[in-house]
């Protein structure tokens, strides 16, 4: 059983770059075939956003870290998006590649590889710019937090992203699922929800940080969904290969949830 405290240790020790190598550089950032990990989330993102029934406004990314591949099918449904980090290190590295820094992570592959899935001979380099354009906010957040961006979203976000973030953030699954009831507190009414994230993992590893994980299973995740008043559309699940599982986590596989909050 890991302790809120343990956790704010670990994501103290957080190294964006180690994190960046351990999950989206080869092998895990292998876009060769449909069963790897990376393709499996661009593909539940583009299925789901291709319908045209998800789009708004603004759509919030809870738990953003320091990638964007998680927007690249979402970018071209909202006219604004408002990414989220606990950590200042990972809001900055979002910075530096929403700027085109030197040195910012080389996204490329991964908005080559959405829109080839897309389907819409779309270049790259125009959904890199769509991106970078609305990309406009980059906010603090703690979904430990009743109101996790310290005040409501005003007007309320019209969808809500998150991977990989509230299982990896905490210590049981009660706090998992209370983690989930604050985060949907910014969605509006009618809103989408889309989750990622870790079935049966206990630990991840981020350079000289260890963080401590809360092992789900699908279960887990309907029952926070309903906790939060989310009424779930679609749940997906995928099984991670031997061939991926590195020693950077023990992640047993992905989920992917649509969920929609009822209209008023
Ligand atoms: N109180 C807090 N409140 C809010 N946010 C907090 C808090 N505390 C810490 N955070 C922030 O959450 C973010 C979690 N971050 C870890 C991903 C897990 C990782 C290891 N587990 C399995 C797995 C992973 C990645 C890819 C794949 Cl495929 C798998 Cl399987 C998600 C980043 C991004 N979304 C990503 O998809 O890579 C991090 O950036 C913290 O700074």
């Amino acid at each position: 059983m890991s302790s809120l405290a343990e956790l704010r240790e670990g994501y103290e020790r957080f190294d964006p770059c180690a994190y960046l190598r351990n999950n989206y550089l080869p092998p895990r950032a292998d876009f060769s075939s449909e069963e790897f990990v990376v393709p499996w989330k661009l593909r539940c993102l583009a299925d789901t956003f291709a319908s045209g029934e998800i789009r708004g406004q603004t759509l919030i990314d809870v738990g953003s870290g320091p990638t964007i591949y998680q927007l690249l099918s979402a970018c071209d449904h909202f006219e604004e998006i408002v990414a989220t980090d606990y950590l200042a290190v990972n809001r900055e590295e979002l910075g530096r590649w929403v700027r085109g820094d030197p040195g910012a992570f080389d996204w490329s592959p991964f908005i080559q590889h959405v829109c080839k899935i897309e389907g819409r001979g779309e270049p790259w380099q125009d959904k890199e710019r769509r991106l970078r354009d609305r990309l406009r906010r980059i906010l603090p957040i703690d979904v430990h937090r009743p109101d996790p961006l310290g005040a409501p979203l005003d007007p309320p976000a019209d969808a809500l992203l998150s991977a990989f973030c509230l299982e990896a953030v905490s210590p049981d699954r009660a706090a998992f699922a209370r983690a989930l009831l604050h985060v949907g507190s910014l969605l509006r009414p009618g809103g989408h929800a889309l989750l990622l994230g870790a079935l049966g993992e206990s630990f991840y590893l981020a350079g000289p940080a260890r963080l401590p994980v809360v092992p789900l299973a699908l279960a887990d995740v309907r029952a926070a969904l309903a906790g939060a008043g989310l009424a779930l559309r679609e749940l997906r699940s995928y099984e991670m290969p031997p061939a991926l599982r590195t020693g950077v986590d023990d992640v047993h596989g992905v989920f992917f949830a649509h969920a929609q909050k009822p209209p008023q």
